[in-house]
């Protein structure tokens, strides 16, 4: 962890304090969980219409064909943020709904390129800049067909052109280019797990392909914006990484200290390395390599970058998006090496959870908030302090939890804005925070069982209305303060979101559906969320059951 100091391991109180002048707050939101619009105008098959459409693969069966019907509903959602006094708001272009067949050389979908381009227009007039992510997982389904999606090498090209018809179609008003989103879930849940699209179950092998691919793809692109753009339209290529923290089981213990290094290497490491340093992390040519050998192959299932391509990739990120949302406690376990190929035993290492850690919707994060902090010094240490943007943090409620005041929410913001900014007070040079996700959305496997969204999205009605939750005035008032600036008026800003909560509460409450959904919950059990929480917990107890 370079200069990282493992035994520093600071969860003191809350600081009062503002954050720098000019620190950004914005939002997220991502082109399939959101818009809706599926077939509409032109627009191609993404692997994700494909993967959602095929029965048992999302929970209740559940499709992003309507969605939060996003692509008819911008200008709504603009003025949503606009309310808010946002100074940045993240979202995604569907690469199928500009290139159906994936393909530049076949068709350009101009209705599709006249979506994006009224809604950056929109977004530059409401004074809010627009943060483009390139690929947030909806690959175009004819190149997975033909070629094997990320398996294939020929998916740098492609991206590359794709990537390089949005420079040329907005990027004299976009100025903040994110590549690739969360490229761990893309290679280990749809390469490994198979759990999202492709669906793909290539264990130990695929994964690291498909991120090896991926690398390549950001860095091509990269060196085009580089040589090609830069120059006339002066804006900034990332990527958005996302990564939990781990923390050693015991600090004092030099096994439990190296096991979590070697979680974050291979989540984070895994391909901040490569574009930081030129190569991946020496643990994971270390561990896979060993075990490749072990299992009997000629090499190692971890590809190799030539010298050629080490100096390519390297240097390739003008800031990292960070996404993150939880932590777990690592301790050393070792597979041998009859448990067969698979990334997680690549890692020799045990996840742990504090059964303590509030646990309010998504089974896989718990809200952890000091960990935040030691992840954002880790990367400052690990990648020499590079230029970074938050690019996703947040939690869920289950789908059935109607109450909009979300205490939960409230609290997790408090807190990991407030580890956000003892880290930047720590010196970590982070210029801008984006919470996930403006609206509930379609939660990729989950469907619409989980609800990250600031507003509610009432998706039984057809025309998706939004209710505002309290965690939006919450929000708010942070933006509107650039942080926490005193003990007394931090403290009267739950209160006074909860006031107007219950206003929302009531008009909810007033549609049919969700009103009907409430009295029967509420003739089970005393409050709609504890019925949630139960559920939560006989749900997790299953997916436990069902990896073992
Ligand atoms: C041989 C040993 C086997 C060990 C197997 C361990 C399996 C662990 C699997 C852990 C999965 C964690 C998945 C988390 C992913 C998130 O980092 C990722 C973040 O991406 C963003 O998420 C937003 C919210 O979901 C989303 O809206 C946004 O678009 C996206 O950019 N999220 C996802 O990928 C979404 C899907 C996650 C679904 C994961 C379901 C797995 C459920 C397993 C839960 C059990 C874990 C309990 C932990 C207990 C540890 C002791």
């Amino acid at each position: 962890g370079g200069d990282f100091d493992w035994t520093k391991n600071e969860k003191t109180s809350f600081y009062y304090g503002t954050f720098p002048t000019g620190f950004s707050w914005g939002v997220g939101s991502s082109a399939y969980q959101t818009e809706g619009a599926w077939n509409t105008d032109g627009k191609g098959m993404s692997i994700w219409d494909v993967f959602a459409h095929k029965k048992g693969k999302i929970s209740s069966n559940e499709t992003g064909d309507s969605s939060c019907e996003g692509y008819y509903k911008f200008k709504d959602d603009i003025n949503l943020m606009k309310e808010m006094k946002l100074s940045h708001y993240r979202f995604s272009v569907s690469w199928p709904r500009i290139l159906p067949s994936g393909l530049r050389s076949e068709h350009v979908n101009e209705k599709g390129i006249r979506y994006y381009s009224d809604l950056i227009d929109l977004l530059l007039d409401s004074k809010i800049t627009p943060v483009v992510t390139l690929y947030h997982w909806d690959l175009p389904q004819v190149l997975q067909e033909k070629y094997g999606g990320w398996q294939n090498a020929s998916m740098v090209g492609y991206f590359n052109e794709f990537a390089n018809l949005c420079f040329e179609r907005f990027g004299n008003r976009v100025k903040l280019w994110i590549t690739f989103n969360n490229p761990w879930s893309i290679s280990v849940e749809g390469y490994e797990t198979g759990e999202h699209a492709p669906g793909l179950r290539t264990r130990g092998s695929g994964a690291y392909k498909a991120a090896h691919h991926i690398i390549k793809a950001h860095a091509k692109v990269w060196h085009t914006y580089d040589m090609k753009w830069r120059s006339k339209q002066k804006g900034l290529i990332g990527i958005s990484l996302t990564a939990d923290w781990g923390e050693p089981v015991d600090v004092s213990n030099q096994r439990d200290v190296e096991a979590a290094e070697r979680y974050i290497h291979f989540y984070l490491g895994w391909f901040a390395t490569p574009l930081f340093h030129g190569d991946y992390p020496a643990v994971m040519k270390e561990y896979i390599g060993r075990k490749s050998g072990q299992q009997g192959l000629g090499a190692s299932r971890l590809p190799v970058f030539s010298p050629q391509e080490k100096s390519y990739v390297r240097g390739t990120v003008d800031f990292l998006g960070l996404g993150h949302y939880t932590t777990r406690y690592v301790t050393q376990k070792n597979y041998p090496s009859g448990f067969g190929d698979s990334y997680f035993a690549d890692r020799d290492l045990a996840e742990l959870v504090d059964p303590k850690w509030p646990d309010p919707g998504s089974e896989w994060l718990y809200s952890v908030p000091w960990g935040f902090r030691r992840l954002l010094n880790f990367v400052k240490a690990q990648y020499g302090n590079p230029m970074i943007y938050v690019t996703e943090n947040g939690v869920s409620e289950k789908m059935l939890c109607t109450d909009l005041c979300d205490d939960w929410r409230m609290q997790y913001f408090r807190e990991y804005i407030n580890e956000l900014l003892k880290a930047v007070r720590d010196g970590v040079n982070v210029k801008g925070y984006t919470a996930w996700s403006l609206l509930d959305g379609f939660e990729w496997d989950e469907g619409f069982s989980e609800r990250f969204g600031l507003y509610f999205v009432d998706f039984r009605n057809k025309n998706k209305p939004r209710f505002p939750k309290a965690s939006v005035q919450f929000y708010k008032r942070i933006i509107s303060s650039n942080g926490f600036p005193s003990q007394r008026e931090v403290e009267s800003w739950k209160r006074k979101a909860v006031e107007t909560c219950s206003s929302s509460n009531q008009l909810l409450a007033a549609d049919p559906l969700i009103g009907h959904m409430e009295m029967v919950t509420e003739i089970v059990v005393p409050t709609v969320c504890t019925l949630c929480i139960l559920l939560s917990a006989v749900f997790f107890m299953f997916l436990l059951r069902r990896r073992l």
